[in-house]
């Protein structure tokens, strides 16, 4: 014997069980999986030999499969948290999560009609009281860091078999007790384990001290009994049952670190009561989706209805698919979809779904623009014609204006081109004449639509959701908050609005207060950066340093932002190349090497380019080279073994471990000869966030691409230059 970390004394692992547990503890969650494959293979060879016959092996199998090999504790008979007298039969906690058990040696016990019962005795009493039980641990772990929801309550029933899902409890036979015990996958590594013990042991010491000695000296595969002496660990844990969970186990993918463990800031977030609306913001890759889909899982396993919402199409699949993994019980009663999508059903509710016509809409504004534009002195501010469909789509229509007066006095937030009074009499023009053929030809643009569906939404004054969270946030027009808010008003818990203004990478802007949310009191801001090695960090905050930017309510941000790096290191590769071609060939080069010779997944990688064109360009290139490579837009959070290919926009939200940027030198695009100082700085600030957004995808390594002209710097050849985290410091 020999003493736990957690100071839980505990028997000796087996020769093959240490090397097990000290392997997982150098490596990380994928080199668990790897761990438990050799271990699983080791188990299927001493189980036919076994299986033949020899005592010798069975009892290599028997430890093998004990639970102390696998990384679990049972911690039996241990004190409720917040009482002095009361207990919790087992807390389980191993690579599966936290268990907080409750035995029941009930002769009719039953699941009728989505309740419990004893006999005819309705035992929901028994149910709450480990819920009660299961939101002390959760409070005690919360603090340390555990979301909340990742302790789960099982009531098990002596002699049974079979798994319902009760609200929060899973009520299960004892004889499926190992596989609801596994089937989550790993989710805790075994540092965090011991981190977990060492909390328990604190907050819920044994309560009888004989007991927990009993437990500390009984061989691993027969340990202690529960409070009641109702079963010993060997029943509840058949070591053939759980060799077989263990061989599931394995086939599944190992999760995210993230998923079990957060920062105590971010866990304390998760479960915050807000009597109002509330907000978190930060910089890139703070963890602000991480903790807003925390919140979601949290909210939906109390029972709540919630949307998780954004306006990037692709982040509703991959935000699902991560939470079905985190939480497949309770995937179910969270929608994912964008605020376009919402707005467009309230239309179809109404019969109207066939009047949106954007490309109608469009040919609406080119007629308006050659009659009404272009001889105005619109057509002479040295802009392109794009810019006042923008100020026509995100400030008039997307804040909800109604009148030139308040236009006339407005303050363009995002917008930074100043604008003579006549230059907006000019616009108002434009957008009247716009309106007129619009509903001329009866149809809607997606302003419109997302109008009708936020006045809908006002009149019925909620009822479809208990809870809305919406991500990246900075992206929606004002009305389109408006409609959000709508669907839960003010109610405690109801609205999160999560995002970072200087990841704005569309024209425009609006205040919070503006859209009548009010989060004072409730808004948090997260520092720490959990996604980029330094030096990819520091890379990417150089494009935005100069430029302030406005965060909703929040004005004249600074560019250079304090953010803590969890992350040292990092490799960037500038190579210079003087010709498209080169750029392909050298692309292409790096693309085969990062993966044949430095063992980087294809899967793993990202190409990002301004356009879409561009990025289909790319793809095609990486195609015909014979790499695997798919369009970000296809990306649905399943693993593929392809390099994905989008624009900036496209790669929102997301991370990569590998990022290639071709052209970084050619973007923002360079002064078009008819363009205005102004509008010229206008755009340049809202490129260079685009590409900000870009190159703080890359978590480890980043290759960008530097078109020079012949004879500057690259001259003929190529150059390249490795930027590490010092020198990308300046
Ligand atoms: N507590 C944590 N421990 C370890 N990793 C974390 C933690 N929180 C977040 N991460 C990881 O950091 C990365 C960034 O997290 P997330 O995407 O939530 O950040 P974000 O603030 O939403 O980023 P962005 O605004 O750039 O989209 C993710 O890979 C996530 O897995």
């Amino acid at each position: 014997m020999s003493p736990g970390r957690s100071g839980v004394p505990q028997a000796e692992p087996s020769a093959f069980g240490q090397a097990v547990l000290i392997g997982m503890e150098i490596d990380g969650v994928q080199r668990q999986i790897q761990h438990l494959t050799d271990l699983l293979r080791e188990l299927r060879r001493s189980r036919r030999a076994w299986e033949a016959g020899a005592r010798g092996e069975r009892d290599v199998v028997r430890v093998l499969v004990g639970m102390d090999d696998a990384g679990w504790r049972v911690l039996p008979d241990r004190r409720w948290p917040g009482t002095r007298r009361a207990n919790i039969d087992v807390l389980v906690v191993g690579p599966g999560g936290v268990f907080v058990v409750d035995v029941k040696n009930w002769r009719e016990a039953r699941v009728d009609g989505g309740r419990l019962w004893r006999g005819d005795e309705d035992a929901e009493d028994e149910l709450r009281k480990l819920t009660d039980q299961t939101a002390a641990v959760e409070q005690v772990l919360a603090d340390a860091g555990l979301p909340p929801t990742e302790v789960v309550p099982l009531l098990v029933l002596v002699g049974r078999r079979g798994t319902e899902q009760l609200d929060r409890v899973q009520v299960t036979g004892e004889l499926d007790l190992t596989r609801n015990l596994v089937r989550r996958g790993l989710r805790l590594e075994p540092a965090v384990v011991e981190r977990v013990l060492a909390c328990l042991d604190e907050a819920c010491p044994p309560m009888r001290e004989a007991a927990a000695d009993a437990a500390a000296t009984a061989p691993p595969a027969r340990q202690a009994a529960d409070a009641d002496g109702v079963f010993s660990r060997d029943e509840l844990f058949s070591r053939d049952e759980l060799w077989r969970e263990l061989v599931d186990a394995a086939a599944r993918e190992p999760i995210e670190a993230w998923m079990t463990w957060l920062h105590p800031m971010q866990a304390r977030l998760v479960c915050r009561r807000s009597s109002g609306p509330a907000r978190i913001r930060g910089a890139a890759g703070t963890g602000k989706t991480v903790v807003a889909l925390h919140r979601a899982k949290y909210l939906a396993a109390r029972g709540d209805r919630v949307l998780f919402t954004s306006l990037v199409r692709t982040l509703g699949p991959v935000n699902r698919a991560l939470l079905a993994r985190m939480a497949p019980e309770h995937v179910g009663r969270i929608e994912f979809t964008t605020v376009d999508a919402l707005a467009v059903r309230h239309l179809e509710q109404r019969g109207e779904r066939a009047r949106y016509q954007q490309g109608i809409a469009d040919n609406c504004f080119w007629l308006a623009w050659g009659r009404v534009g272009l001889p105005s002195v619109l057509g002479r501010s040295g802009v392109e014609p794009g810019y006042w469909r923008d100020e026509i789509a995100t400030v008039i229509k997307g804040r909800g204006l109604t009148g030139f007066e308040q236009y006339a006095e407005l303050a363009r937030i995002g917008r930074s081109m100043p604008l003579q009074p006549t230059h907006r009499r000019a616009v108002w023009e434009l957008y009247e004449h716009y309106e007129r053929l619009r509903t001329a030809r009866g149809v809607l643009d997606r302003g419109d639509v997302l109008l009708l569906a936020r006045d809908l939404a006002r009149e019925r004054a909620g009822g479809e959701f208990d809870a809305v969270i919406v991500d990246e946030v900075q992206d929606l027009t004002c009305v389109g908050l408006q409609l959000l808010h709508a669907l839960v008003g003010d109610r405690q818990d109801g609205l999160l609005v999560v995002g970072d203004g200087q990841q704005s990478v569309y024209p425009g802007g609006f205040t919070l207060a503006e859209a009548g949310v009010s989060v004072v009191g409730r808004s948090t801001v997260l520092a720490r950066n959990y996604r980029n090695r330094e030096a990819i960090l520091r890379y990417a905050q150089q494009v935005v340093a100069g430029d302030s930017f406005d965060d909703l309510d929040v004005a004249g941000e600074r560019g250079r932002r304090d953010v803590e790096i969890d992350r040292p290191g990092g490799e960037i590769d500038e190579v210079a190349v003087t010709g498209p071609a080169e750029q392909a060939a050298a692309l292409r080069a790096d693309l085969v090497d990062a993966h044949d010779g430095r063992g980087v997944r294809y899967g793993d990688i990202a190409l990002l380019a301004p356009t879409n064109d561009a990025a289909a360009r790319w793809e095609r290139i990486l195609l015909g080279a014979g790499i695997p490579a798919v369009p970000l837009s296809r990306y649905d959070g399943t693993t593929s073994h392809a390099v994905k290919v989008g624009t900036y926009h496209r790669s929102k939200g997301l991370d990569f471990a590998r990022v290639y940027i071709p052209d970084r030198n050619r973007f923002p695009r360079p002064r078009r000869a008819t363009e205005s100082d102004d509008a010229y700085r206008e755009r340049a600030v809202l490129e260079r966030r685009q590409l900000y957004v870009a190159l703080t995808r890359a978590r480890d390594s980043l290759w960008v691409g530097l078109r020079e002209p012949v004879g500057a710097g690259a001259g003929a050849g190529r150059a390249s230059r490795r930027v590490d985290d010092k020198s990308s410091r300046s």
